[in-house]
């Protein structure tokens, strides 16, 4: 399988390259030349898969020609081993044709973990393959960091260097990053937000010199292998709910649109995906776009659900991507312009086709916190910020007879304050983390500057060299 960048100006590349390069030379993110699609009969015969081995026939044609079918699905069952449920991903049904994926029970408790598990071993592989080194700069809104630091952590051929928005993750989110203290972790609190956050995370990759100095790699969403590693459970859900025989539809707390993307690549692949679900918070830029056309980045707002506090969506650049027919060059205007104006004008049957394919259902605060109680009380289901929202919008747009599977993309305990604003209820941490208050904390609070950032990023590999 060969990669094409969505701005149409770098190499095209092999999956292994594409792991390697994180986000292309040319800003743009990368996309599988041609995607592959499964036959109903081929969709049939993986039911029934254990998570792991289903995970590993997923990934398998997007890593094909750099990992051999016996390593990947190796390094897929080492990497949901540690899960702490034994379906890796159960399906809760909470009302009529409503259901919710929990994708929280990894290491770290969100859905993060799920590719990061992987992302984790397939560096590793490959590094180990090339006998190479990389220094990964990740962005975090609360979530990504602390995967990412635990599938690295003390990784020897691996320096990780996480950037936290300062004072906007959940304290346990935010723990579970700073108490990591191996050497080759670094944490650096930026004053600004997660937009801040990805913006010097895609400034250093477009540093060209930097880039090579230090060897840069992605662990966000930017990263293909990341969306590749979300695609298994969408099929695990439909699979398991009747498809290809049935349709199935999916609502996704969305932030990055990585997500809900790899909901839409299973559908690309083939799978009788009906539809898909957008949900936000306050910070509503796609439901905005999708609803009215109007993609206008405004000033990110904390929320409740803060790893959603988001307003440049980098993932939506690969979704536009296709809609415009894989034009590279009207891609790359459409973006250029969009993070020059903050207002991204995209042609009416693009955005025609977009909101045909894509429902979205913004909550308020005080609206999440409703939908948290509600289901609590109806359902006695407990849900994160985060998954209500998802909840709440899959229960908007569930239609007769079709499945509807919503995302739990987080535990309730890394959100104690907001489920005791909602419920009156402090979920208790797991026993690998009960003692999290008590670990120090190591991390640094750093301006909002890429000069300074990338002098902390170098001071962090020459340390781990
Ligand atoms: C708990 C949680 N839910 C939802 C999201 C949004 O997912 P995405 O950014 O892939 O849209 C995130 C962050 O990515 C998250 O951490
Ligand atoms: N919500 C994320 C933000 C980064 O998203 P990613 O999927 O691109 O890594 C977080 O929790 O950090």
């Amino acid at each position: 399988m060969r990669y094409v960048s969505t701005r149409g100006q770098a190499p095209v590349r092999d999956f292994s390259s594409v792991l390697m390069a994180g986000l292309a030379e040319d800003g743009g993110l990368y996309l599988p030349e041609s995607w592959p699609v499964l036959t109903a009969e081929e969709w049939r015969v993986l039911r029934g898969l254990p998570y792991p081995d289903l995970a590993a026939r997923i990934i398998a044609p997007f890593t094909a020609g750099c990992i051999a079918p016996e390593v990947l699905l190796r390094l897929c069952r080492e990497s949901y081993a540690g899960f702490d449920h034994a379906a890796i991903v159960p399906l809760v049904q909470v009302e009529d044709g409503l259901f919710v994926q929990e994708l929280f029970h990894g290491p770290t408790l969100a859905f993060k973990d799920m590719a990061m598990q992987l992302l984790g071993r397939l560096f590793d592989h490959v590094l180990t393959e090339r006998d190479a080194r990389v220094t990964i700069v990740g962005a975090t809104s609360g979530d990504t960091g602390s995967a990412a630091i635990e599938a690295c952590r003390g990784r020897e051929r691996v320096r990780i260097v996480i950037l936290h928005p300062e004072g906007r993750t959940s304290d346990v989110q935010r723990r579970q990053m700073t108490t990591v203290l191996e050497p080759n972790v670094t944490n650096l609190a930026v004053q600004g937000t997660f937009d801040d956050c990805q913006d010097l995370v895609k400034a250093m990759f477009a540093d060209a010199p930097f880039r090579q100095e230090m060897g840069l790699s992605a662990v966000n969403s930017i990263n293909w292998a990341r969306i590749a590693a979300q695609i298994p459970y969408y099929v695990y859900a439909a699979l398991n709910l009747g498809a290809p025989d049935r349709e199935v539809s999916f609502a996704v707390p969305t932030g990055n649109f990585g997500n809900i993307l790899a909901a839409w690549a299973a559908r690309r692949m083939g799978l009788p995906v009906r539809a898909l679900c957008v949900g936000s918070n306050r910070n509503d830029i796609l439901t905005r776009f999708l609803r009215d056309n109007d993609m206008s980045a405004r000033e990110v707002v904390p929320s409740l659900s803060p790893s959603m506090d988001i307003q440049v969506s980098s993932n939506f650049e690969r979704l536009l991507f296709e809609l415009l027919n894989r034009d590279a060059g009207a891609c790359a205007r459409t973006v250029t312009d969009f993070r020059r104006t903050g207002h991204m004008s995209v042609p009416d049957a693009v955005w025609r086709q977009a909101s045909g394919l894509f429902h979205a259902l913004a909550l308020e605060d005080e609206d999440t916190k409703t939908e948290i109680r509600n289901l609590y009380r109806s359902s006695q289901y407990l849900a994160d910020p985060h998954s209500a929202i998802g909840i709440a919008a899959g229960r908007m747009f569930r239609e007769p007879g079709i499945p509807m599977v919503a995302m739990a993309t987080a535990h309730p305990a890394k959100f104690p304050d907001a489920m005791v604003q909602a419920v009156g209820i402090r979920p208790a941490l797991p026993p690998h983390l009960t003692d999290l208050f008590d670990r120090p904390e190591r991390y640094d609070v750093v301006p909002n500057q890429l000069d300074t950032v990338e002098n902390r990023v170098r001071a962090a590999a020459l340390k781990n060299s």
